[in-house]
């Protein structure tokens, strides 16, 4: 048995922010202890779709452990020794009883705490969830850790040239699906939504990646579903195609499957209040259990700019920005102090091939898109301004420089009002006067 005044269960994106921001506070050997089943010490996630699939100089660990991200130190485990805080590897909590404190893991070891913080993230949902028939072959690749990122890596070494079915088109869908194409293979992208990344594009914005990505010779198959992966007869478990519902085949060496995920909250599940699929958490991410916090993928947390709605984000800057937030509120509250409540302002971005974009605030109301007919001819900037209730909520931007993407989190963040949608037109420019 051992016990820390202090526990973090999950060593992902979150976990790695939270032991940072702990040893801004004081931090004394011995009282964290972060338990990952990861063998790595956390990392930073997003780079697992982005710098670790180039074909030249791949983003490798350890160069891409936390919080580089952030611009904080990089978090290889002598860090954690460093800094006296027990980084338990290889290691998953299988058991966690709220009332005793006490979690059991897969070592079979007790492990208590006074203060927990669940930062177990989200898990990928698989085809078999769907009991597609095939999903059980070899060669279906699904990615979310780094261990999966290096099996995929490897599968395109040894399949140069190969034929890729990617389906889902999703964040996922597109930013592996740009990493295949990178390294030569042949990519189709197949997802049932009439354009990419439906929950945030416009089919305006999407057409423009659309079109991007096919001049690039990824085919792209909207409003299509995957509804069988046919094997070889003679090879069992080797696949041979992709069935789509509408029963067309198409041929596939390997595939790529990215059709979302689900928070990871089973081990808590009956101990703690839920909401949104995730933990229903306060402004600090403290739980319905006083002493417990739950932050990053899981938290279903009240954000403040749309009245305290219960909101879950799966983004990293949420994982990190929420982390840091519970970990100054235990340590306010240790004073008999209390902290400005979690105020987000919803930032996500993606980065493919060449191009960059970022998103703030809200995709509510009538959309203004500028620029995107000189950037199809010159591949420059074009963004788009959400407009509800006459107030700009969102704002997005492809191949700004961070002075751009700044500007437009300021616009999210004041949300101003607009009389005429033609000023929006001007783009950047309206930005800049607001
Ligand atoms: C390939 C990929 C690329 C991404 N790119 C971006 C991006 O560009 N921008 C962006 O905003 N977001 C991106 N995301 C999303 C972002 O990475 C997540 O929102 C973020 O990682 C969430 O952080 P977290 O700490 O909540 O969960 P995670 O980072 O997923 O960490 C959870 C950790 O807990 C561990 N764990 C889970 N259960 C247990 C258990 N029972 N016992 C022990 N350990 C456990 C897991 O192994 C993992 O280490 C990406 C996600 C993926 C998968
Ligand atoms: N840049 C980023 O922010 C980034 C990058 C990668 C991953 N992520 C995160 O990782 C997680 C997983 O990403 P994701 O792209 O898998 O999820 P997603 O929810 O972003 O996209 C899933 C896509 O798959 C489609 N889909 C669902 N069921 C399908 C089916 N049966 N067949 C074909 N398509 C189907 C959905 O309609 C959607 O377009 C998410 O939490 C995401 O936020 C974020
Ligand atoms: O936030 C991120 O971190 C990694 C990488 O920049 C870390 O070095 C990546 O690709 C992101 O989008």
């Amino acid at each position: 048995m051992s016990s820390f005044k202090y526990v973090i269960v999950g060593g992902g994106v979150a976990g790695g922010y939270g032991a940072w921001e702990f040893t801004k506070h004081g931090l004394q050997p011995g009282e964290l202890a972060i338990i990952s089943k990861e063998k790595v010490a956390p990392y930073e996630r997003p780079a697992l779709s982005k710098g670790y699939l180039f074909p030249e100089n791949p983003a490798r660990l350890p160069g891409f452990h936390t919080c580089v991200g952030g611009g904080g130190p990089k978090g290889l485990p002598e860090w954690y020794k460093e800094n006296g805080i027990e980084l338990k590897l290889d290691t998953e909590v299988v058991k966690a009883d709220l009332k005793s404190k006490t979690l059991t893991t897969d070592k079979g070891e007790t492990i208590k705490y006074e203060k927990l913080i669940i930062a177990t993230g989200a898990g990928v949902i698989n085809l078999k969830d769907f009991k597609m028939p095939g999903a059980d072959a070899d060669g279906i690749y699904y990615i979310r850790e780094e261990e999966d990122a290096a099996k995929l890596y490897e599968a395109m070494q040894k399949h140069k040239g190969a034929k890729v079915i990617v389906v889902g088109g999703g964040y996922i869908g597109c930013e592996v699906g740009a990493g295949l194409s990178l390294n030569g293979l042949d990519v189709t992208i197949v997802y049932p939504e009439p354009h990419l990344m439906p929950r945030l594009f416009t089919p305006e914005i999407a057409s423009f990646y659309e079109g991007y990505y096919e001049a690039k010779g990824i085919k792209v198959f909207r409003g299509r579903l995957a509804a069988a992966i046919v094997q070889h007869d003679g090879q069992p478990n080797k696949i041979q195609c992709v069935r789509m519902k509408d029963g067309e085949e198409l041929p596939a060496d390997f595939l790529v499957v990215g059709i979302g995920a689900r928070p990871r909250v089973g081990l808590f599940e009956g101990q703690l209040e839920m909401a949104k699929g995730g933990f229903k958490v306060d402004g600090n991410f403290k739980t319905s259990e006083p002493d417990v916090y739950a932050v990053g993928d899981v938290a279903a947390f009240p954000l403040k700019m749309k009245d305290g709605e219960l909101t879950r984000v799966e983004h990293v800057d949420n994982a990190r920005k929420s982390v840091m937030q519970a970990v100054q509120a235990i340590k306010a509250e240790e004073k008999g102090e209390s902290i400005p409540e979690y105020d987000y302002l919803p930032y996500f971005y993606s980065r493919v091939f060449k191009l960059s974009w970022v998103f703030y605030g809200e995709n509510v109301g009538d959309v203004v898109v500028w620029g995107r007919e000189e950037a199809i001819k010159e591949g420059g900037k074009f963004g788009a301004y959400w407009v509800n209730d006459k107030k700009v909520v969102g704002a997005f931007l492809e191949s700004g420089t961070p002075d751009d993407n700044k500007l437009m989190s300021e616009v999210a963040r004041k949300r101003p009002s607009v009389e005429s949608q033609e000023e929006l037109k001007s783009g950047l420019a309206f930005a800049a006067k607001i």
